[in-house]
């Protein structure tokens, strides 16, 4: 499969990244176009074989899929750049543009030809660099062979999760919002480890070690995590110290908010 990524930056270069390390696809079956001579050095600093091109319209050219990966605010502007070379009876075009409907995409690119485009709605996170990702997929258009494709494709890169337009929005949220929402949780224990006397590099070891320890178990057991919190919780005892000031800091309610408002 041949693809093209319109757009290198953090997102659509993590793609560019794990697609590059796919044993699915050729590194040199991949273009990443971008205007920025900064961003397509980055791409070939993750794989010299990776195509890269300042021209959008040239760069979808042959492609089988298109990766539409620019800022919202910019997305209309941009495939106005090449949606006339789009060719909908053998292309597909995947957007990761969050937050823009179906309904808008269609209307971006629009190209008089009157055919029905066959589109697909990505949803990765950081981690498809490393092919850890978790990614939404949803389907408007494309055929069940396309969309079976970048399933497949996807799989290798985390693990995926097909659904309806409306679920979107959540996926976002939960999983390609959510690793920073994770990190965050992350940073502060390492800025905790500091205060209680490590030094940085340490505390950093050491959180990465217990956040590893912790998803282990999960997966080891596959229990849910107060099962495994109850494992710790001495009655009386100093992990219901920390948890009890965690809860008067309002934790829980502080992570509810913040999934429910990056919907
Ligand atoms: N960063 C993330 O973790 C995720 C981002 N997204 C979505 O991906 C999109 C991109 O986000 P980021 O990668 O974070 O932004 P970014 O700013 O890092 O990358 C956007 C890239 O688009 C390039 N660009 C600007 N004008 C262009 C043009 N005319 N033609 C081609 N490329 C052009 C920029 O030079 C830049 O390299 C956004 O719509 C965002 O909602 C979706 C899931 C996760
Ligand atoms: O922050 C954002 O808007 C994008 C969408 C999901 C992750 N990053």
């Amino acid at each position: 499969m041949k693809i093209t990524i319109i757009g290198g930056g953090n997102i659509g270069g993590a793609i560019a990244g794990g697609l590059a390390a796919s044993t699915l696809m050729k590194a040199s079956d991949l273009t990443v176009a971008d205007p920025s001579a900064a961003a397509l050095e980055r791409i070939k600093g993750l794989n010299s074989a990776i195509r890269t091109s300042q021209d959008n319209a040239a760069a979808v050219e042959g492609a089988d899929l298109i990766i539409l990966a620019v800022k919202p605010w910019l997305a209309e502007e941009v495939s106005a750049t090449f949606r006339d070379k789009l060719n909908f009876d053998r292309q597909c075009l995947a957007s990761v543009v969050a937050g823009v409907s179906f309904e808008k995409l269609k209307t971006m690119l629009d190209n008089g030809k009157d055919v029905r485009p066959a589109l697909l709605r990505l949803i990765p996170n950081t981690a498809i660099s490393l092919r850890e990702s978790v990614t939404f997929i949803a389907s408007d258009g494309a055929s069940e062979s396309q969309l079976n494709a970048v399933v497949t494709l996807f799989k290798e890169l985390g693990q995926t999760v097909v659904v309806s337009e409306a679920m979107m929005a959540a996926g976002t949220s939960l999983a390609s919002c959510g690793i920073a929402f994770a990190l965050k949780y992350l940073g502060d224990s390492i800025k905790g480890g500091v205060e209680l006397g490590f030094d940085e590099t340490q505390s950093r070891e050491i959180v990465m070690q217990t956040m590893r320890g912790a998803l282990a178990l999960l997966q080891a057991n596959g229990t849910m995590p107060q099962t495994e919190i109850d494992k710790v919780t001495t009655p009386g005892g100093l992990t219901l110290k920390g948890l009890d000031a965690m809860a008067e800091g309002g934790f829980s309610e502080a992570v509810r908010a913040g999934l429910l408002k990056s919907r």
